[in-house]
């Protein structure tokens, strides 16, 4: 994501009419914008700054304005089911992702939880991440690239549980349908007294997790569920969100010893 005011051809904008009429798009210059008040022209768009304002064809001022980082990354392509912000910001949270920290991820799909990693860790710390599926990794490659941090992620085309790895990590999180069959390798790689995190959607798999944590030790294993409830900001009218994000998968996170 730039800094530039500029809008340049592939920026990212926030096309603002008010609270529930926005978009996020991707500037082009042959693109056109259709919005339910009216068009607007990609070269409208590109060449502008943020903060500018333009008019539909139908008449309607809309706001230029800079996207947010979960703005851009919903935008990303899907190959699997990603991990959303809501459960991100707690994996970082609990498991001390700061800069210079050095985190191992499994399986990095289409890198949504990477690319959030690589922004708590940078500019100093990496993360290294393994994908089996070499289709998903160029999905991800595109991810990270677009949401600017590339360079902070170390990208093994692999199998974690052939890994052979050094006990180098702050951190790890395993977001595969098996975590448990993966987390001796984590548990061998991270640092004493760092966090294990496992994201699972049903609680089968918690069972089975939680139960791995144990059998290897794990301490102060910690299950959490967030459910994060949008109220509608429209002054007078101050109220949940008719929809939400019902279930999304269950953080497990361990402490090695
Ligand atoms: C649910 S997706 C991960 C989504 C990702 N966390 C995100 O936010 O975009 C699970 C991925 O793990 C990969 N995977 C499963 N087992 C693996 C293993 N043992 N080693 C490496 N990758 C694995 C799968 O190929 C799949 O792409």
């Amino acid at each position: 994501m730039s800094r530039s005011d500029a809008i340049d051809e592939g920026s990212y904008v926030l096309l603002y009419f008010n609270e529930t009429i926005n978009y996020v798009i991707k500037a082009r210059r042959s693109a056109t914008f259709n919005t339910i008040k009216g068009t607007i022209r990609g070269d409208q768009v590109v060449g502008a700054k943020y903060g500018d304002e333009v008019i539909s064809s139908l008449g309607y001022a809309f706001k230029l304005s800079r996207p947010d980082i979960v703005d851009v990354l919903m935008k990303q392509r899907r190959a699997t089911q990603p991990i959303y912000p809501k459960d991100a910001a707690i994996i970082i949270t609990y498991c001390n992702v700061v800069p210079g920290a050095v985190v191992l991820e499994a399986g990095m799909g289409s890198a949504y939880l990477t690319s959030m990693l690589a922004m708590h860790v940078m500019p100093t710390g990496k993360v290294v991440s393994y994908e089996r599926d070499s289709s998903r990794v160029r999905i991800a490659e595109r991810t990270l690239k677009e949401m600017g941090v590339a360079p902070f992620v170390e990208i093994k085309e692999q199998d974690l549980a052939e890994a052979r790895l050094d006990r180098e990590f702050d951190a790890a999180v395993l977001d595969v349908a098996e975590p448990w069959a993966l987390l001796p390798t984590a548990v061998g790689a991270v640092r004493h007294g760092a966090n294990v995190a496992a994201y699972v959607p049903t609680i089968g798999q918690v069972d089975k997790t939680i139960s791995k944590m144990a059998e290897l030790g794990l301490i102060r294993v910690q299950l959490f569920e967030s459910i994060l409830r949008p109220w509608k900001t429209v002054p007078g009218e101050i109220r949940p969100q008719m929809w939400m994000l019902g279930h999304t998968g269950f953080i497990i996170i361990g402490k090695r010893p």
